[in-house]
């Protein structure tokens, strides 16, 4: 007999039982149904060759839903939204998806990996005890139910259900709506993170860029990499640069090009050591830890006070006394440097899961070395004026041209004046709606001859526009606005 025909047959004979199996539900008293149903369902188990397995929604606890479940459920949603003829629509929270598709009761997608065929079924148990509640849904238990063939076995068990968990785990993370996290006191408070920067907005030199863009998606896909070494899964970088050269811009591209929420820590909002230490146990995984201005943050005890008031010592005839106001000061000011030290090695060895942290400063040699030795901060950058690259990509994304005649004049200007990609940006702003390229070009050509020109006259050694004096930027004329 041919194999196709045996096959046949026995699934005539599968049907048969199922149709009979069918019949006595309906008609039978519930005990001898009970007895049917147990030996019915052992002859389908000799007979079939597929296995099944049960995922239930709501397992242990009973108001905490599966993430098991729930990472099938995200993992199954574009085969269900492609192969179900039922669908059901649900609204999401925290999502960048207006609504979550999943196949409704009782449907049947199939799915295939790695050339291994199985089936997902959706189900839905009603509880026998039903009692008069306000709350239904509670006694309904959905399910979903794998189905795939016994030689598949360890396939399945091994393979194919660490890739539905790690895929549906990474479709919500692609998913959700991202947060920018703020503390006030030792308890942060978030809004969504929406700015739009991303590497390809950077102006930077592309090699450079790229090796930045390398380095983060290794560190985020290293999990393997990093437990084979027996390192924890954190990663530092230092920014640093004069103000308006894209610190900033470069931890928002960063946190959008790894999908990672971002917690910008103000130091000068934390009382103490101890409160920055809570801080940093209540930030989750896949986060970018942000301290902004570390130089002009907090006054560190250690190395730098005694730097700064030498500093001071100089220029300050009335030495002693403000020496001592600085000590008592310093003594006053609750995180200290070793809190900090404490907070960059807690956060590498207390939390799980993969964290970038990022200090950003003006002055990197004003820092103290133990802050920013590799180890804590592994990946030093740094952000300068711009150079011709740099302006390249801005001139693309502010007026869409990527040559022009004026290129060349520019290309020899930048290469004698130093100005910030803030600075070139603003002057490549379109003035009008119908500001065309040619206009923002000459702008920024009259920009920089104006700034040769006051570079050439101008060595007064006063502070000039752009230099950043205690986190406040000196704006020309005396004028100063906030940092961000
Ligand atoms: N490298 C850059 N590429 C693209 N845009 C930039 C770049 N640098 C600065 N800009 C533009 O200038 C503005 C200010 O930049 P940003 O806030 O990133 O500077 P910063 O280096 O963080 O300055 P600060 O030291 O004052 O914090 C940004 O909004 C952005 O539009
Ligand atoms: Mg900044």
């Amino acid at each position: 007999m041919r194999l196709g025909t045996v096959f046949g047959q026995l699934g005539t004979l599968i049907a048969g039982l199922m149709f009979l199996k069918a019949i006595f539900d309906q008609y039978l008293p519930r005990q001898l149904k009970a007895s049917v149903d147990k030996h019915s369902q052992k002859l389908l188990n000799l007979l079939s060759p597929y296995i099944q397995i049960t995922f239930n929604e709501f397992t242990g606890e009973r108001f905490k839903r599966s993430d098991v479940y729930a990472a099938i459920e995200t993992y199954l949603s574009s085969t269900s939204a492609a192969q179900a003829r039922r669908l059901k629509a649900d609204s999401l929270r925290d999502s960048t998806r207006p609504v979550s598709l999943s196949m409704d009761d009782n449907e049947e997608v199939a799915d295939e990996h790695a050339g291994v065929k199985v089936w997902w079924s959706s189900g839905m148990h009603i509880s026998k005890n039903q009692t008069f509640s306000f709350q239904p849904m509670n006694d309904e238990k959905r399910f979903y139910n794998l189905r795939f063939h016994k030689k598949h076995r360890n396939f399945v068990i091994d393979t194919y259900l660490n890739h539905v968990m790690k895929e549906g785990k990474a479709i919500e993370v692609r998913n959700r709506r991202r947060k920018l996290y703020t503390n006030s006191g030792a308890a942060w408070t978030h809004v969504a993170f929406e700015h739009p920067a991303t590497f390809d907005t950077l102006a930077m030199e592309p090699a450079r860029k790229r090796e930045v863009v390398e380095d983060l998606l290794a560190f985020s896909k290293g999990e393997a990499f990093y437990t084979k070494i027996g390192r924890a899964w954190k990663r530092g970088y230092l920014l640093h640069g004069p103000p308006g050269t894209g610190k900033s811009t470069m931890i928002a591209a960063m946190a959008n090009l790894l999908g990672y929420d971002v917690y910008d820590l103000e130091l000068t909002a934390v009382k103490d050591n101890t409160e920055l230490k809570k801080l940093l146990i209540a930030t989750s995984s896949r986060a970018v830890i942000v301290i902004e201005d570390i130089d002009c943050s907090v006054d560190l005890t250690g190395q730098r006070v005694k730097r700064r008031e030498k500093e001071k010592e100089n220029e300050n005839n009335q030495v002693l006394h403000k020496m001592g106001m600085e000590e008592n000061e310093a003594k006053s000011s609750k995180i200290t440097l070793s809190g900090l030290l404490n907070f960059i090695d807690g956060l590498w060895s207390a939390c799980g899961g993969e964290r970038i942290i990022v200090f950003t400063t003006n002055y990197v040699e004003k820092l103290d070395p133990a802050l920013i030795r590799r180890g804590r901060m592994d990946k030093h950058i740094e952000l300068s004026f711009c150079s011709f690259e740099g302006f390249k990509v801005l001139a693309k994304n502010y007026v869409g041209v990527e040559w022009h005649e004026l290129f060349p004049r520019i290309e020899r200007l930048l290469g004698e004046v130093e100005m910030t990609p803030a600075d070139v940006a603003e002057n490549l702003m379109p003035r009008s709606l119908a500001g065309d390229a040619e206009e923002c070009l000459e702008s920024l050509v009259r920009a920089l001859e104006a700034e040769q020109n006051k570079s050439s006259t101008n060595d007064d050694g006063t502070a000039s526009r752009g230099e950043k004096i205690n986190g406040i930027l000196v704006a020309e004329g005396g004028d100063s606005w906030n940092a961000i």
